[in-house]
């Protein structure tokens, strides 16, 4: 049999060097490693990612076991059944002693290769897979004893060299991974009969297998999942799930495992990037810096340890052991059936057979690494049974999986952490508030009582002083009337006893004068002096009025002091407002990223080609199909969450912030809001369509201008609306965004606005009276296809709205259209080779015809020409008989067509307009069908 499957020396797959540029997919440094993955792209350069993947082949490695006691003594005299070529990673397996087929595998490992050699083969580049973020499955299948469980579930706690590949696996991780911010925590289960058992629970045994319908990826809830903080601790776990394993006595293996046993180890790490902050710019001033969730990697390694394939006669099961073989037989032929469907691309993989398929469903065909060890015996007794697992490994090297990686944006805990943040500024904030109102409270009683202290001390000085003053003055005065008192009466009863007297009483009466004198010169001096001593406390009065006012003023101070506190409290509760605006606004950016990594993923998922739509352009597809906007249920839940979360009036309060990055975000998330029907009349009540009209005037933004467009568009899909936008100078509004916009985005809103507005019969008259047909028009300046298709569509809305109006006799006279000189760009573009364009015009065309008083413009301006054309050749059957009905009823088009063909033969006009000339009418149209 010749060489299959091998040749690739572990490339990765095909190489598709067109895969678009993303990220590297991992790289290994080790060349010795050659199941390690290698880069795909052809040019030398690394791999990258996108969204679907990139291919990756399943690996496969055969392992030898050698011989046991038994097939040393039995076997002794005979060759093993295989002969390996490590070297060239060939396989031979003897068929007889002169014939022999050759395999190739990835790797070949021989009866001497180490348990170290194995891992680093087999398991590490699925490992180093999985600590970048993807998914990888390590699975062993084999006959019963030819080494899976050793291969893969050593525990080696003697001979640390016999370590298999799941507690060598857990080493590496522990040791790439930081416990601090990743984690790892496994599952570990076994299949049997069917049934999925919890092997570290065992209790817990009917456990179901849950399946992402998008992404595909395979989990069982229902598990127990340990979180893993330590080697030791990792294979005590190991221990007691062995323990609980399904094993029994078979002929093959003492020790068979009659269970698919599966380890789920999953490994989450954060990617080193910036935290999201909010930092202080001028002292008081809090700004979002960085809105960027943090990303985390998830990847998961799967370790399979399948249950032995054997045949049911060499088991020697009988009883229940022979229904376990039947269970373990039907199910690895499930698993050989998918792996035969893979390996010939065939459209059906039987995966729903059964649960181990369903289980390893990512692991072939799925978006994970896969590695598989075969691994068999030497013994020719088994000659079949080896033949069938190396035929399961060829065919297993045919399946290509699509290696994706599971990355995805962390909003949880960037949510967590500006909660965190939110709540130390509410804190910082209360405790601030409440330090002013102590230190304010302490500054009025230090005042109050330095002032009390101060009247207190004054009005007892006063008083004392007033008192002492008062004491020593009528003292003063006491003394003053005795001694005049005194003087007087000695006076009086010297000139009473005396009568005239002799120079000698003279003499004496001039002493005693004199005396007298002298008394009064002392009381005077003594007058003097009680003067003084008012003056003194006179002046220690005004001292103490002095202190007085000086208290008072420093009251006056104490009392600014106050009234500076409580304008800082005023301004600190001022910045609390500001800063609940700003989370406000957080919180609607974090949806709007939401929401726009939503759509990503959304557009990603269904692998459709082209840039990446954000929110916007979601916006966008929503005014073109506004039957979509249903499709999401994320979406839906967003829009929801915003609402409850930020509230409609705080969001509509944005649309007139100061900071323009705050206005444009705050439009997008109206925008967004307004695309969900069940959204309009809450944001129309909400005052919300006139802030939109309002920014159309007072912004001079052009991204303003393209998303409030958008969403006046939306909001312009129902009847009551239109109106209002109309009553608000809607239409003079929108007519002047399109005179100043440029970008065909901006242009492309406001025709689909206007166009909505067309289909409103009532606003006819006033819709062009403000000049929206002339703003229609006007926008054909763009060129822009998706511009022309929302002017198209507003002239055939106009159209069909005017033609009522005509049948039901409301109006009368020309088409306005024809008046405002549409004609002739409808003719021009009525075969449009953009179909949404031509639709439109063909139904207005036919619109413009029903009414005679239109005939004879239309003939002029060659509309009778394209109406004969969509009579021929409209794809639409509704339009194609309309534009037939048309001509063939009305008296003018009947008439000129006559003319035509008296005037000119059909060759005549062949030769004149050339028989692919678009206005080419055929002869039989103008002969008969009708029109003769
Ligand atoms: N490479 C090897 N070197 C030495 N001994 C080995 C090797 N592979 C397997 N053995 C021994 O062979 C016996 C059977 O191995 P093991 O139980 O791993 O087989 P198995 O494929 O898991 O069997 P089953 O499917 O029945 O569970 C064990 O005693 C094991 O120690």
């Amino acid at each position: 049999m010749a060489a299959s499957g091998g040749g690739y020396n572990y490339r990765n797959g095909n190489q598709r060097s067109s895969l678009k540029v993303d990220k590297p997919l991992s790289v290994n440094s080790n060349p010795k490693n050659s199941l390690k993955s290698k880069p795909l792209s052809s040019s030398g350069g690394v791999v990258r990612r996108n969204s679907t993947g990139v291919p990756g082949r399943v690996r496969v490695a055969v392992r030898l076991r050698p011989r046991n006691s038994e097939e040393l003594v039995a076997d002794a005299d005979f060759a093993d059944c295989v002969e390996l070529q490590p070297e060239l990673k060939r396989l031979k397996l003897r068929k007889n002693n002169w014939d022999s087929d050759t395999f190739e595998f990835d790797e070949v490992l021989t009866e001497f290769a180490s348990q170290k050699r194995v891992y680093e083969v087999v398991a590490k580049p699925v490992v180093e897979s999985v600590l970048e973020g993807y998914n990888g499955t390590v699975m062993a299948y084999g006959q019963t004893g030819t080494g899976k469980t050793y291969t893969l579930g050593r525990l080696g706690e003697e001979d640390t060299a016999a370590r298999g590949i799941m507690v060598r696996a857990m080493e590496d991780i522990l040791a790439d991974i930081s416990l601090e911010t990743d984690s790892v925590s496994v599952s570990y289960l076994q299949l049997y009969m069917e049934t999925i058992q919890d092997l570290l629970d065992p209790a817990n045994d009917n456990i179901a297998i849950v399946e992402d319908p998008k992404t595909g990826d395979v989990s069982v809830p229902g598990a127990s999942l340990i979180e893993i903080m330590d080697q030791q601790s990792f294979v005590e776990l190991l221990r007691l799930g062995e323990a609980h394993r399904f094993a029994a006595n078979t002929k093959l293996n003492t020790e068979s495992s009659r269970s698919h046993a599966i380890l789920m180890v999953h490994v989450k790490r954060h990617v080193k990037g910036k935290d999201p902050t909010l930092s202080s710019e001028n002292g008081n001033s809090h700004v979002v810096k960085n809105l960027k969730a943090p990303i985390v990697r998830k990847g998961k390694l799967v370790v399979v340890d399948l249950a032995g394939s054997e045949r049911i006669d060499k088991s020697g099961s009988e009883g229940h052991t022979l229904e376990e073989a039947k269970s373990i037989n039907l199910s690895l032929s499930a698993l050989g059936n998918c792996i035969n469907a893979l390996a010939e691309n065939s459209t059906h993989v039987p995966v729903r057979d059964s649960k181990l398929t369903r289980l390893l469903r990512d692991s072939f065909g799925g978006t994970a690494r896969t590695s598989l060890v075969i691994t068999i015996g030497p013994s020719p007794r088994h000659r079949g049974e080896t033949t069938s697992t190396i035929m399961f490994g060829q065919r297993a090297m045919k399946v290509e999986n699509m290696v994706k990686l599971k990355e995805e944006f962390d909003y949880k805990s960037l949510s967590r952490s500006l909660d965190t943040q939110l709540d130390k500024l509410i804190a910082e904030h209360e405790r601030q508030q409440k330090a002013f109102k102590d230190e304010i409270e302490r500054l009025t009683l230090e005042a109050q009582n330095q002032i009390s202290e101060v009247e207190g001390n004054y009005a007892d000085s006063l008083e004392k002083e007033r008192l002492k003053y008062q004491k020593d003055y009528m003292e003063s005065i006491k003394k003053l009337e005795q001694q005049l008192m005194m003087t007087q009466r000695n006076c009086g009863s010297e000139k009473i006893t005396n009568g005239p007297k002799d120079d000698g009483a003279k003499v004496t009466s001039n002493k005693e004068n004199l005396s007298a004198i002298e008394e009064v010169v002392e009381l005077k001096k003594q007058l003097q002096k009680e003067t003084n001593l008012r003056k003194a406390a006179e002046e220690e009065v005004s001292n103490l009025k002095n202190q007085l006012s000086q208290w008072k003023r420093s009251e006056a101070a104490g009392n600014a002091e106050i009234l500076k506190l409580q304008k800082m409290l005023e301004d600190e509760t001022q910045q609390k407002d500001k800063l609940e605006g700003e989370i406000a606004v957080l919180q609607s950016q974090l949806m709007q990223i939401s929401f726009e990594a939503d759509e990503t993923r959304k557009r990603l998922d269904l692998n459709e080609p082209g840039r990446t739509l954000g929110g916007m352009d979601s916006l966008i597809d929503q005014v073109r199909h506004p039957q979509q906007k249903d499709s999401g249920n994320e979406e839906k839940a967003s829009i929801a969450k915003l609402f409850e979360q930020v509230g409609l009036q705080k969001i509509l309060s944005l649309l007139e912030a100061e900071d323009a990055d705050v206005r444009i975000h705050a439009v997008k998330v109206v925008a967004n809001l307004a695309a969900e029907e069940s959204n309009q009349e809450k944001i129309v009540q909400a005052g919300g369509l006139t802030s939109l009209l309002m920014l159309l005037k007072s912004s001079e933004d052009e991204t303003i201008h393209r998303v409030a467009a958008g969403a006046i568009a939306n909001l312009a899909m129902n009847e009551s609306n239109q109106e209002l936008i109309m009553a608000q100078g809607g239409i003079s509004l929108l007519s002047m965004t399109a005179a100043n916009a440029e970008d065909p985005q901006t242009l492309r809103m406001v025709a689909g606005a206007i166009a909505n507005l067309c289909g409103n019969d009532k606003l006819q008259t006033k819709l062009r009276g403000e000049g929206g047909i002339k703003a229609l028009l006007g926008m054909v300046r763009s060129g822009h296809p998706d511009v022309l298709a929302q002017v198209a569509r507003g002239i055939a809305n106009f159209a069909k709205c005017e033609s009522r109006a005509s049948t039901q006799g409301t109006k009368s006279g020309r088409s306005l259209l024809i008046e405002d000189g549409a004609l002739p760009w409808i003719v021009q573009n009525a075969n449009n080779e953009a179909s949404a364009i031509k639709r439109h015009i063909e139904l207005a065309l036919c619109h413009l015809a029903q009414h005679e008083v239109n005939t004879r413009d239309m003939i002029t301006g060659g509309a009778l020409w394209e109406l004969v054309r969509i009579s021929r050749d409209c794809s639409r059957e509704d339009i194609r008989n309309l534009a037939h009905r048309t001509l063939t009823s009305s008296p003018t088009f009947l008439a000129e067509l006559r003319r035509l063909r008296n005037a000119v033969s059909y060759q005549t006009m062949k030769m004149l307009l050339g028989p692919t000339s678009p206005s080419f009418v055929p002869a039989e149209v103008i002969s008969c069908g009708g029109f003769s």
